[in-house]
């Protein structure tokens, strides 16, 4: 069944669902979009603050119809309450209650960019795989659910298994237990969930994956400063962010931006990767500093956040990446390897 049909399907089960002060769910205002994608079923029901549990039987019900016409898919319904702003952002924010750790992971390392294509994910993938070389239990996160490239990058293939229980089984890759909202969507199919939806998106893969034990969890998040960021980190317990930037000016005046809202939600900043560095001549093995040198270091000096290092521009690490052979895997030794090598060891250095 094509899946607007299973979408237009579960809407019209959704009419029997009652909902608190009369009415039904399929024509109540708050109800979002359902998202039906081969491995599962998303939607949310947005309500007034205050009102999260009464409408959670109305949930409950939504679910079970869903499941009912879903099959295998894993169904996701979930209660999104209007919080005030303030909790959201402001200076002098509150800081943010009620984090938590996530079963089963240790240590929580983001990678984030304050703009996209920097080279957010190439890094978070091989700095995932230098912790995990240096005897760690890596896992990798894709919280980019609007441009996933995980799968890609480590070369996935298809869906996540799914327990009995709707508990995710992570794929295996190098060595990494990896997850990415990528790899239930169909091929060109864009993710199209507003906030509320991709926080709870998040949540589930966060919370409802059998990491089995990690020493290390690495999200790779997406750029910028969103409710995924905001999100993740009034929820969870992040123990760390890396930021990735490149030297140009204007990336690196994007990456404060980021940085200012992590210290503004009290998230601590790991510090600064300049990825793209230089550009490593192919035949000579030159070395050029094309963008000129020592920009992101200087930058990381005045936000006063360590400079991690800097990854150079070689095209092994384009096409090993867009051919699902991460360098730091695929070849171990070479400079590129060596240079996020360095890097994980200094973020290892600076985590407890
Ligand atoms: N050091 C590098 N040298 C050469 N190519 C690189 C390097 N780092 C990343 N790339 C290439 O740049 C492109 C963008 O990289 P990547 O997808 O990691 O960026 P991103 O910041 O995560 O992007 P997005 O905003 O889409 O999430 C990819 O084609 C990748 O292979």
């Amino acid at each position: 069944m094509a899946d607007t049909d299973l979408a237009a399907q579960i809407k019209t089960a959704l009419a029997d669902v009652e909902i608190p002060g009369g009415g039904d769910l399929a024509g109540y205002a708050g109800l979002s979009e359902i998202i039906v994608t081969p491995g599962a079923i998303a939607f949310a029901i947005a309500v007034a603050s205050g009102m999260e549990a009464a409408f959670g039987p109305a949930r409950d019900e939504a679910h079970k119809r869903a499941q009912a016409l879903g099959g295998s898919r894993k169904v996701m319904v979930s209660i999104t309450a209007e919080k005030s702003n303030t909790a959201k952002f402001g200076h002098g924010a509150p800081q943010p209650q009620g984090k938590t750790r996530v079963k089963g992971v240790k240590r929580i390392i983001a990678v984030g960019s304050g703009k996209g294509g920097v080279g957010k994910s190439t890094t978070a993938v091989n700095i995932a795989l230098a912790l995990a070389d240096e005897g760690l239990k890596v896992g990798l996160l894709d919280a980019d659910l609007y441009g996933p490239s995980v799968p890609k990058l480590l070369g996935i293939e298809g869906k996540p298994a799914i327990r009995d229980d709707g508990i995710f089984t992570p794929h295996e890759a190098f060595g990494l237990k990896a997850i990415s909202i990528g790899s239930m969507l169909v091929p060109g199919q864009a993710v199209v969930w507003r906030g509320p939806m991709a926080t709870s998106g998040l949540r589930q893969l966060l919370r409802e994956t059998e990491w089995g034990g990690l020493d290390v969890l690495i999200i790779d998040l997406p750029p910028g400063t969103g409710d995924i960021h905001i999100a993740l980190f009034q929820q969870t317990i992040v123990d760390g962010v890396v930021i990735v930037s490149t030297p140009q000016d204007l990336a690196l005046i994007d990456a404060q931006k980021a940085i200012d809202m992590l210290r503004r939600m009290s998230v601590p900043v790991l510090g600064l990767v300049e990825n793209m560095s230089y550009f490593i001549a192919p035949d000579t093995g030159h070395r050029y500093d094309i963008f000129g040198t020592g920009g992101a270091e200087q930058a990381a000096g005045k936000l006063e956040i360590p400079f991690l290092g800097p990854i150079p521009l070689v095209m092994s690490i384009r096409e090993g990446s867009d051919a699902g052979m991460p360098p730091v895997a695929h070849a171990p030794e070479g400079p590129e390897a060596q240079a996020y090598r360095l890097i994980a060891r200094r973020i290892l250095a600076s985590i407890p």
